[in-house]
């Protein structure tokens, strides 16, 4: 199962972490732009091509400290057909290291198109005789707000081609519990609704370390949820985002982890891809401050949690 993968790979590398790939032309260091723009001119090609390069330069220096990258989509969508062309590169050369990839899209929508997502970022699809892989990520973030109908197309295909969801369940934006925090007659707030969907979702794609194969979002910047659906979602893997440049920290993210120091992969995007710009590294320097900032963050999550261990697997 997907999720049993990463688990692994944050075992191994004692690294609950993941690092988003949200590039955006600003962070790229200028010689890496000048070298796109000369080959490609100002255009929406040499703008993918400079974030291809500053992804390979940070998946280079990331990998072995970190298990997983998640690229969000918008920040590829932004420059056109040439952007998704670096998401899917992005991808493919993040994979190829070893990485486990989280392909940031909140999909969603009625089955049928939900279908099409799903075959578009977690399977595969047939042309005549061959078959493709059209994005290649290991997992997908999702919206569960059409219920199950828009969620059920997407088990088959993750227990078939071995993939996993996050489903959004609370976001780390302030404005989140507008509708997330609302209570239901019964008095179980949405979120929670939303949580417990994702533990029965679960059901049919189990782990061999206790968690599905769907996962929840549940943000850095609200620790109290954190340690709430960490004591109710038993069996739900978290990906927590909002460290570091939305404001959650280490402590604010203890909550979300069991008593291995599994349960949750914190993401930062921002503060690794930028931590060229404010340690005032040289701009060739980018990667290795990345990485810096990358083994900091591990490093202080570490420290509140403990080191991480495997519980032990029948069979
Ligand atoms: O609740 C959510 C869900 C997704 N995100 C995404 O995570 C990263 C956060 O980036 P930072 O630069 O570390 O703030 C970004 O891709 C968001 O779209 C989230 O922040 N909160």
């Amino acid at each position: 199962m997907a999720l049993d993968r990463l688990i692994e790979g944050i075992a191994k590398l004692q690294n609950p972490t993941v690092a988003g790939l949200d590039p955006v032309l600003d962070y790229v260091p200028g010689f890496i732009k000048e070298k796109a723009f000369t080959q490609h001119g100002e255009t929406l090609e040499g703008a993918a091509g400079a974030i291809l390069e500053f992804n390979k330069g940070l998946i280079d220096a990331l990998c072995g400290i970190v298990p997983a990258v998640k690229p969000q989509c918008a920040y590829y969508e932004m420059y056109g057909w040439h952007g998704v062309k670096a998401l899917y590169d992005t991808i493919a050369y993040a994979k190829d290291k070893g990485l486990f990839v989280i392909t940031d899209g909140k999909r969603n929508d009625i089955g049928p198109t939900m279908q099409a997502y799903t075959t578009a970022h977690l399977g595969t699809v047939t042309v005549g005789q061959r078959t493709y892989v059209p994005f290649g990520g290991d997992c997908l973030t999702v919206n569960g707000y059409l219920g199950s109908d828009g969620i059920t197309p997407l088990l088959d295909t993750c227990r078939a081609q071995d993939k996993g969801i996050f489903v959004l369940v609370k976001t780390s934006n302030p404005s989140s519990g507008e509708l997330q925090n609302q209570i239901f007659e019964g008095g179980e707030t949405l979120y929670g609704t939303v949580g417990h969907l994702c533990e029965q979702w679960g059901e049919g794609l189990p782990g061999k370390y206790g968690y599905s194969g769907v996962g929840a979002v549940v943000g850095a910047t609200y620790p109290e949820q954190l340690a709430e659906l960490r004591r109710d979602l038993t069996h739900t893997f978290f990906l927590a985002p909002g460290y570091g440049a939305q404001g959650g920290g280490a402590k604010d993210v203890a909550p979300a982890f069991d008593s291995n120091g599994l349960g949750a992969v914190v993401n930062a995007s921002r503060s690794i891809m930028t931590a060229w710009k404010k340690s005032g590294a040289p701009e060739t320097d980018y990667a290795q401050a990345a990485a810096q900032e990358a083994k900091r963050m591990r490093d202080e999550i570490i420290q509140e949690i403990g080191a991480i261990s495997l519980p032990s697997v029948n069979g």
